[in-house]
């Protein structure tokens, strides 16, 4: 067993699952360590990715390597073993906050240069843009998504069902999207018929060539799309939406991924705050372009910004601001009473958990009045949003799904290579000038696509991998074969890349022997309605989608069937042999760092965590024959079981039991199953002090664990808390760390 292919990566992240990790990577280190496995960390927060972007800022000490690039190599190694939590896809707020903390803490990173003035702050601003929305995951994912809640977190589900608002026939809820002018309607898809190094560029009416990606090299079979969504259209949307909500009297919202898409939805986010307040942007144009107001990044933007104006002249503005509410509609909130509304940050309300949420609550979103209402969904781009449709007429006939005996819905998704829409913040463009736009041959000057478009269309290209196609059609097959459910590909065949898509998943589906096998390929609305005509039956359905999908329905069905995506198992097997775990598909929710902070109790459940853990020890003992590995996997899995039986999960409240305590019983009930098993006596033996001092002392631990709750506690930081302050608050029973250190190494 050599030490490379006995090595866990954990990932050192940023807000609630960083806190969990300062309690749990101790006892995984506990665990692990007696199988010869080494736990090592990678610290891939913003801070972290911050710091490593500017080592010639920093004093030596302060340097660290640029973690995500390193741990970016090794998903490519055969023997990758990484979990990988959840971590922050910044806005520009958040990353303007990191910065003044790491500034704070003497780290002399520079500041955000929001408009470049020349060649070294537009690699400034290059460098910080790379830390900035999804920067993380798609660095990571090379391979495919398997995402599933386990049969045991399924029946705790069923037995301890989570609330679910009424649905009522007569909501008013629903979802509006472009019906033209959008990325769907006028894309362009081709499968290549051989490797080729394309460029992007824009013809202008005005007979200029603009080249905007040099150059894109694709391989043979890759399937590529131009694709462009119309700022006229979009705009003429917007304002026939948001008068539509005012006639008819219902609350307007808008759910973007600025995250994940973090080129073309901030802008799409921008236009609709700007035709929401018309009358006050044209007004105050000229100061707000003087002040370099950007609200692609949110009305936080424009607020702070005018900050520095006179008194009177920022009151002048937030007057005529307000006046607007006059004649436009209710807007959703986020946070109603610091009056937070849907327009502060395009990342505030986040499409794949905002949805959800809305649909949980019978299909109501907070209004300024601290009350839940019927809301009209904006989704300018139709493409993904019209499942959000079908499932509102699904509730709207059949009412709220019933989490006791709803039917559940893993999903695998084509995720690999930075596939499909996911991958393209490269690739997308705010098109300058009217022109023609296309994606041409370097070598041949053969145009492949190309696209009329207008100034400020946005224009993107798409790509995925043959090989990750492939991939995700076995991945879904032998998904189907150890699970026994059926499975429906989600896809679309008026929609040209779908249509490539299908070609060849019916093409990879006869590589593999699916006799016996219930495959279906229907496009996303069927889907949707025949998957819930069945999950209302109790029956299980996998989806197999695209990235996008895959985002969204991951959030979708755990939040109707266990409350949230965080219980999820979530594999990524790495096209090169290795496997990251990713825990749940849930962020990092940050209003539980100001639970900790302000009442020393942290919500967060780490299920998702020990979820990972285990089919990463089981991973590594099959991949290593390591027996122990193998054996740490099962009883771990027993003890999660135990953990829900006996619901140890953290309890939302302070005073009782929080992650900590969670963490504790997972320790002492893992502990117990590895000194009462008989296939590895060694392990036993060095685990039945452990067991012992945890059972035992079992009140002990968890009054201590309690004793410290309800006072503020620092933690040296938001993005970069201090260590060893954060190590003090999170393991605060000297009881249960000196148990810990009975095992030994
Ligand atoms: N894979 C990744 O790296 C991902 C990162 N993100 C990032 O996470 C941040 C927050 O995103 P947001 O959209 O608010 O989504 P979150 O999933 O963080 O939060 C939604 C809500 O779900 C509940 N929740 C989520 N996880 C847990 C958990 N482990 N234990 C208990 N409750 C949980 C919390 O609700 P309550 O406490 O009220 O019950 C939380 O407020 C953003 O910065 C986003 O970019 C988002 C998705 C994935
Ligand atoms: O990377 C991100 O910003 C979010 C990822 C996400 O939502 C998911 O993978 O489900
Ligand atoms: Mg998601």
């Amino acid at each position: 067993m050599s030490d490379k292919t006995s090595t866990i990566v954990y990932t050192l992240t940023d807000e609630a699952p960083l806190l969990a990790t300062a309690s749990f990577l101790p006892i995984i280190r506990t665990f692990a360590a007696p199988a010869g496995i080494t736990v090592e960390t990678s610290d891939i927060s913003v801070s972290g990715r911050i710091l490593g972007q500017f080592p010639e800022f920093l004093s030596e000490e302060q340097r660290v390597t640029d973690n995500l690039s390193e741990l970016g190599k090794r998903t490519l190694k055969a023997d990758a073993n990484i979990i990988k939590l959840p971590n922050i896809s910044a806005s520009v707020a958040q990353l303007k906050s990191a910065i003044k903390e790491l500034q704070e803490k003497g780290y002399k990173v520079p500041d955000y240069p929001e408009n470049p003035r020349d060649d070294k702050e537009k690699d400034i601003l290059a460098r910080y843009n790379k830390c900035i929305g999804s920067a993380v995951n798609p660095v990571l994912r090379e391979g495919n998504s398997d995402r599933r809640a386990p049969r045991a977190v399924k029946e705790y589900a069923r037995k301890n069902p989570h609330s679910m608002a009424d649905w009522s026939q007569a909501s008013r809820s629903h979802v509006s999207h472009m019906h033209s002018g959008d990325f769907y309607h006028g894309e362009k898809s081709m499968t290549l018929d051989r490797a080729r190094d394309v460029k992007m560029e824009l013809i202008t009416k005005s007979g200029k060539t603009i080249v905007l990606k040099p150059k894109v090299s694709l391989q043979d079979r890759e399937v590529i799309d131009s694709m462009f969504m119309s700022k006229k259209a979009i705009l003429e949307f917007y304002e026939k939406e948001i008068e539509d909500a005012h006639k008819t009297g219902v609350m307007f919202s808008l759910h973007v991924k600025a995250t994940m898409m973090k080129v073309s939805h901030p802008i799409v986010f921008g236009h609709c705050v700007r035709i929401f307040y018309r009358e006050a942007f044209e007004k105050h144009a000229k100061t707000f372009d003087e002040l370099g107001v950007n609200v692609n990044n949110g009305m936080v933007d424009l607020y702070n910004k005018i900050a520095t104006l006179p008194q009177s002249t920022q009151d002048e503005i937030k007057r005529d601001l307000h006046a607007c509410h006059e004649y436009r509609p209710e807007l959703a909130m986020v946070d109603s009473a610091k009056g937070i509304t849907n327009f502060h940050s395009p990342n505030d309300v986040i499409v794949d958990a905002s949805m959800p949420a809305m649909i949980r609550n019978g299909g109501k979103m907070w209004g300024a009045d601290g009350r839940l209402k019927d809301v009209k969904a904006v989704m300018p781009e139709s493409t993904f949003a019209r499942i959000y449709q079908e499932i509102i007429n699904f509730c709207k006939w059949h009412g709220a799904f019933d989490p006791k005996t709803m039917g559940t819905v893993p999903n695998v998704g084509l995720m690999a290579q930075q596939a499909e829409e996911y991958g393209s913040h490269d690739k997308t463009f705010e098109v300058p000038e009217e022109g023609v736009a296309n994606i041409t041959d370097l070598n041949t000057g053969e145009v492949l696509m190309s696209q009329n478009v207008e100034a400020g269309d946005i224009w993107r290209m798409c790509q995925v991998k043959d090989a990750a196609i492939r991939d995700w059609v076995k991945l879904a097959v032998s998904r189907a074969r150890n699970s026994g459910m059926p499975v429906v590909f989600w896809l679309d065949a008026y929609r040209p890349h779908e249509a490539q898509l299908i070609t060849k998943v019916k093409m990879y589906l006869h590589e593999h022997d699916t006799n016996g096998l219930d495959i279906q390929i229907m496009s996303q609305v069927r889907a949707m309605r025949y998957t819930l005509e069945r999950v209302a039956r109790g029956l299980d359905t996998i989806s197999a989608t695209g990235n996008i999908l895959r985002d969204y329905l991951t959030d979708l069905f755990p939040i109707m069937e266990l409350g949230t995506s965080a219980k999820m198992l979530s594999i990524v097997p790495l096209m090169a042999g290795g496997g990251m775990y990713e825990t749940g598909a849930g962020g990092s929710a940050p209003k539980h760092v100001q639970q900790l902070v302000e009442e020393n109790h942290l919500r967060w459940d780490s299920l998702g965590e020990f979820l990972a853990l285990a089919v990463s020890l089981e991973d590594l003992g099959l991949k290593n024959g390591n027996s122990k590995a193998k054996l740490l996997a099962k009883t771990l899995d027993a003890a999660t079981g135990q953990l829900l039986d006996n619901n140890k999960n953290p309890s939302p409240r302070t005073g009782q039991l929080d992650n900590r305590g969670s963490q504790f019983y997972l320790a002492m009930y893992w502990a117990q199953e590895l000194a009462s098993q008989t296939e590895d006596a060694e392990l036993a033996a060095r685990f039945k002090p452990l067991a012992k001092a945890l059972t035992e002392n079992e009140q002990t631990i968890v009054k201590e664990l309690a004793d410290v709750q309800g006072k503020a506690v620092d933690i040296g930081g938001y993005y970069k808390p201090d260590t060893e302050k954060l190590a003090k608050v999170m393991r605060p029973s000297a009881t249960f760390n000196k148990a810990l250190e009975t095992v030994g190494a």
